[in-house]
């Protein structure tokens, strides 16, 4: 019998692809600038996602996701710049990209008037895959099964949003480019799908998805890329870029220059007013230009200097530096007293009182909270709230974006 797991992705790497890897990136963009009209919407974006990745691409509405995706999926050429999906160039060969993508888009349509299991065996059918037992495996892997006589009609949204994600799996894509895969879900539904993309991964799909929704990726995605009016302003592991910040944080709070920055593969800085200050203004100034087909041959640039491939930047070494978490705590009685207590303590960092809450920076992990309230406890402080920072993403979305929109 054929199953979900043998049909699907059985030569991927299943575990720790997350960590840095020689192989080469699964999808590659460099100095990727798309323009409506006469407006820049995407300017010399560059980023790699490698192998086995769940890469999430975050930013605001109109920031540019949509249309970077769409250049990836083949549906819209790219103005300047270059991207490959598994080494094979959109632009120069479309047919081979997408027979290793699966894109889905957002707000995609279902065909309703028909069962779950006849729409899967037509687009097997269109993908001229061997529709029933490749239909059977999809099913089992999406658990889908129990529906596939359910008319698509009288599906929940979540559900078929789940359908769609079959659907793109039917002839079994390396790579899966979702965009907003849980918009308009409820909680249920996109911790469902969540799962499922997760799944996916252990099967060595590498997945690029977008949202605007940061917190419906921070426990999904090994890897992020922040879009802000269609400039790339960090993208990387999202330890990595906390840590960094918080490096560079640290060194300016004691005034030493910040130490070297991390530059993933191919972005210009991590910081949005250096990236602002490094990135060439047009295509043109950059001297990229599109790769464009020529008769059976990789496309010489008509700029020398932008013929051969771009290459990124080495990475450099990540500093380390301790990373500062942030904690809130609201006390019975009086707060200086609590922060009296708690300076000096070990791992604390810095303590202070605004109002009326002991803010307490610390290094470690969030049993130092725990350790924190159970001290102050012991000397006849009551402790009637705590609040945890923000989420590591959320945190790092703030500090490098400026909230500016196009
Ligand atoms: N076909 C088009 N013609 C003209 N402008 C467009 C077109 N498609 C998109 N745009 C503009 O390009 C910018 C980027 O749009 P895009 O859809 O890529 O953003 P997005 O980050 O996906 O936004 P959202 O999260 O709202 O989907 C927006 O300002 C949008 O209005």
């Amino acid at each position: 019998m054929v199953t979900a797991s043998s049909t699907f992705g059985g030569s991927a790497p299943a575990s720790g692809a997350a960590s840095p890897s020689p192989a080469p990136p699964t999808i590659r963009v460099r100095h990727l600038w798309h323009r409506f009209a006469n407006r820049d919407v995407l300017r010399d974006v560059t980023f790699d996602v490698g192998p086995g990745e769940i890469f999430g691409f975050i930013g605001p509405n109109g920031a540019g996701k949509t249309t970077t995706i769409r250049v990836m999926a083949t549906l819209l050429e790219p103005m300047a710049g270059r991207v490959e999906i598994d080494g094979i160039d959109v632009t120069l060969d479309p047919d081979a990209v997408r027979k290793v993508i699966g894109y889905m888009p957002d707000h995609a349509g279902v065909y309703d008037r028909i069962t779950v299991r006849e729409y899967l065996e037509f687009f097997a059918d269109s993908f001229r895959v061997p529709s029933i037992s490749v239909v059977d495996a999809v099913l089992e892997l999406t658990d889908l099964g129990k529906l596939q006589d359910r008319l698509v009609a009288e599906m929940s949204k979540g559900m078929k949003q789940r359908l769609q994600l079959a659907r793109i799996l039917l002839h079994d894509p390396k790579v899966l480019i979702l965009d907003e895969p849980a918009s308009d879900l409820d909680p249920r539904a996109r911790i469902e799908i969540r799962d499922l993309l997760l799944e996916l991964r252990g099967l060595g799909k590498t997945i690029f998805l977008s949202s605007h929704i940061l917190t419906e990726l921070s426990d999904v995605c090994t890897s992020i890329g922040i879009l802000e009016r269609g400039r790339l302003v960090v993208a990387g592991p999202i330890h990595e870029i906390s840590a960094r910040l918080e490096a560079i944080r640290a060194a300016e709070a004691h005034g030493h220059a910040p130490p070297p920055r991390y530059v993933p593969p191919g972005v210009r800085a991590l910081v949005p007013a250096q990236a602002a200050q490094a990135a060439p203004a047009s295509p043109e100034a950059a001297g990229v230009v599109q790769s464009a087909p020529v008769a059976g041959a990789a496309v010489a640039a008509t700029d020398p200097s932008a013929s051969a491939a771009p290459q990124p930047q080495a990475p450099q070494p990540i500093p380390q530096a301790p990373s500062v978490r942030r904690v809130k705590l609201r006390v019975l009685g009086n707060p200086e007293a609590a922060a009296y207590f708690l300076r000096g303590g070990p791992g604390i960092v810095e303590v202070h009182v605004m109002g009326g809450l002991v803010h307490v920076g610390y290094t470690g992990t969030e049993t130092k909270i725990a350790e924190m309230v159970t001290h102050l406890v012991h000397r006849n402080i009551g402790i009637v709230g705590v609040e945890p920072e923000r989420n590591e993403l959320e945190r790092i979305f703030l500090e490098v974006t400026r909230g500016d929109v196009q």
